[in-house]
């Protein structure tokens, strides 16, 4: 049985639950506010004082400010005991999920259960086939915070259909960042976001398959289940660019979640400002993983054998350690494999330790000042055996061209060497001008000298185009901690992008890891991933196909005399309808684009942007027009990943504007349906295709 609105008493009973969970909030709200003073107050200490009355008034801030959503968009009601695939723990009662848990009145049974909570997972998970002891799974429609309709289905009577509530939020057209999609989360979605915090996994998914969305909900619930265990590493989310983080900012404070750090990895390792860049031959070689072993030796190259006996000088009395015993510490102290600095000071202390044992043989008393101030003394002999040196220092030594005749540059040939090496290096290393793949240099030894901090998990986004250096970067933060990595591989676009995913999973750290692959698209209409998918074969990736979710959207492409004015009629056509428009252009030719926009009247900036395609990666626009395909494809090594990517980012519609041919892998006979104008579907919406035109 399907229901709308029409049942009004059960309407009617659905609004009063309404109103329990604003009542709900508002005891949660004051409570908060309750405690922010009592917090305050009765700690024990300043220090837990704070630290409480901190957490108590984020949380206070944090109710205060939600905008006030709607409390729940979903309901189980469990089968009574005995009933087939009845749940013995929940038979019989019913539980309002939603996106926090509000508590009932005088401690009684919680009006909403979190969506993360173990019992939820039923509404994610439950079908015909496996009810989980569920009778009716019903799933709630709001306009703005008004309940307006449910739909119902009697899971214990085999019923399950394709919600049209759930059509609904997946086709509504796109505006501004990117929401939570908790009310829709799909079963095999659902497996990825509750796997466990031990799990490692690798998600390929074609366009518009919710990796983001999976990867920000897995954050949100592993914060959830395991919050003990990740309070001290916390969770880290990586993303492509800032344009991304910016769309997506707001995913996870909406789930209650704040404390996320969330950056690229270039804002992780960056720790000398970028103003140098590379060639395509220098950045190739920097990003190979063999640069670890470059770095490397010419970090431990500095530590020398001690060739004659240190001594330290207190009063008339002489300290001394034998070069035999020097050499003997500093060899057992490399095989520890120590981070660098750490080694430094293990060498130190165990050069103290037997001058103390010296000291008080002779009836000297020794205390932590006296071994500090030895420690400081064997300062010089010790800049001579294991050197204080800083990450900048070593990459700018082997930049410089240094460390090629003592061998330093290991497995690179003569060749890659030479693209690496600075023409004219700068005299010192404060004073280099530092390119961004120098940066991941800089973090390797950076690494190397000590622990970079550790996160509990971490999450990364459009993974397929880290290197085997940036790799290496994030597999330092993530030792102690698991991994989400997410991206596809046909959408590569760097020279270095993955081709194998278990070749990725290796320079992660984690061969072991799983891989998942997610096919159906929530994004793109079928019409427009079917072009899409005509480029699969050509970019080689050994990726499956997209199935598209959605029936409904449309897909132009126009033949045009001039693509500024062709551009511009599309946009203006598109800005008609509801929703975002981008309009996608090759790098070199945004700027024109976007002067011809301003040119013909049209507002960018507002719900019309102009984006060059290197930045639309992980981005969507309900209405995209694409300018000129071939421009996009003939600009780079991978031009036609670029171009894939540029036309999986519709939601809605897709102009393709072109006044050069289309790319030939781009032309030729649609695959299968909507080939011709005009393939209408069931919603009302055309898909129509059309080789020619005029704008
Ligand atoms: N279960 C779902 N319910 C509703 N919307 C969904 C669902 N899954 C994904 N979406 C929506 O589909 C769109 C694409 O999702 P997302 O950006 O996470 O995909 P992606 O796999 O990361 O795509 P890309 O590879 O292109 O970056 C988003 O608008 C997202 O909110």
């Amino acid at each position: 049985m399907f229901m709308d609105a029409q049942d009004l008493d059960g309407l009617t009973e659905e609004l009063r639950h309404v109103e329990r969970c604003r009542a709900g909030l508002s005891r949660m709200l004051d409570a908060a506010r309750g405690n922010v003073i009592i917090g305050e107050t009765v700690a024990g200490d300043r220090y837990s004082a704070e630290r409480l009355g901190r957490h108590l008034k984020s949380l206070a801030k944090e109710l205060s400010e939600e905008p006030e959503g709607p409390p729940f968009f979903g309901r189980l009601t469990f089968g009574p005991a005995g009933s087939p695939a009845a749940s013995a723990e929940h038979a019989g009662r019913t539980y309002y999920i939603g996106r926090r848990h509000i508590p009932g009145e005088h401690g009684g049974a919680p009006v909403v259960i979190d969506w993360r909570a173990p019992v939820a997972r039923s509404f994610y998970r439950a079908g015909a086939r496996d009810p989980q002891g569920v009778a009716v799974r019903r799933r709630f429609g709001w306009a703005g915070t008004t309940l307006t309709s449910y739909e119902d289905e009697r899971l214990g009577h085999g019923e399950e259909r394709r919600s049209r509530l759930l059509a609904a939020e997946i086709e509504r057209p796109r505006v501004g960042p990117m929401r939570d999609i908790v009310a829709t989360i799909q079963p095999e979605q659902d497996d990825l976001v509750r796997a466990g915090l031990d799990d490692s996994i690798a998600v390929q998914g074609a366009p518009g398959t919710g990796k983001t969305a999976v990867g920000l909900h897995r954050a949100a619930y592993l914060l959830y289940a395991h919050r003990q265990r990740l309070q001290r590493g916390g969770v880290l989310v990586l993303g492509p660019n800032r344009a991304f983080l910016g769309y997506i900012a707001a995913v996870l404070p909406a789930l209650g979640e704040v404390d996320v750090e969330q950056t690229t990895l270039d804002g992780l390792i960056a720790s000398v400002p970028v103003r140098a860049v590379d060639g395509e031959r220098a950045a190739a070689v920097k990003h190979d993983a063999r640069m670890a072993g470059v770095l490397r030796r010419a970090l431990y190259g500095r530590i020398t054998k001690p060739v004659e006996p240190v001594t330290v000088a207190e009063g008339s009395y002489r300290w001394r350690v034998e070069e035999d015993e020097l050499r003997r510490i500093v060899d057992d102290t490399r095989r520890d494999a120590l981070p660098y600095g750490i080694g430094r000071e293990r060498v130190r202390a165990r050069v103290v330790a037997l001058m103390r044992r010296q000291a008080e043989a002779r009836g000297h008393s020794t205390n932590a000042a006296w071994e500090r101030r030895t420690g400081r003394a064997l300062g010089p002999w010790l800049d001579g055996i294991w050197p204080a040196v800083r990450a900048e220092q070593v990459v700018h030594e082997v930049l410089s061209g240094r460390w090629a005749a003592a061998g330093g540059k290991g497995a690179l040939s003569d060749a890659e060497w030479a693209a690496v090496v600075w023409e004219r290096p700068a005299r010192t290393f404060k004073s280099a001008t530092w390119s961004a793949a120098d940066l991941v240099l800089i973090d390797e030894v950076a690494g190397m000298l000590e622990r970079p901090r550790g996160y509990g998990h971490v999450i990364v986004d459009e993974a397929q185009d880290l290197s085997p250096m940036q790799c290496r970067a994030v597999a330092r933060r993530a030792e102690h901690g698991s991994l989400t990595v997410l991206g596809d591989l046909a959408q590569g676009t760097t020279p270095w992008a993955a081709r194998s995913w278990p070749e990725l999973m290796a320079a992660l750290g984690r061969p072991e890891a799983r891989v998942v692959e997610l096919t159906t698209g929530y994004r793109v209409p079928a019409a427009v991933v079917e072009l899409a998918n005509r480029l699969l074969s050509a970019l080689d990736a050994g990726v499956p196909a997209t199935r598209s979710y959605r029936s409904d959207g449309r897909l132009r492409v126009t033949e045009v005399a001039g693509v500024e004015r062709g551009v511009a009629a599309a946009a203006r056509e598109a800005l008609e309808l509801e929703g975002s428009v981008g309009v996608i252009a090759a790098d070199a030719d945004a700027e024109r684009l976007k002067a011809a926009l301003w040119d013909a009247g049209l507002d960018v900036g507002g719900r019309l942007s102009v984006v060059p395609v290197t930045l639309v990666k992980g981005l969507e626009y309900d209405h995209v027009v694409l300018a000129e395909p071939a421009a996009i494809a003939e600009a780079e090594e991978r031009g036609l990943n670029r171009l894939y990517v540029a036309l999986t980012r519709a939601v809605s519609r897709l102009d393709v504007v072109h006044a050069r041919p289309l790319p030939p892998e781009l032309d030729g006979p649609a695959a299968g349906a909507g080939s011709e104008a005009g393939a209408g579907s069931e919603a009302g919406t055309r898909e129509s295709f059309s080789t020619a035109g005029s704008a």
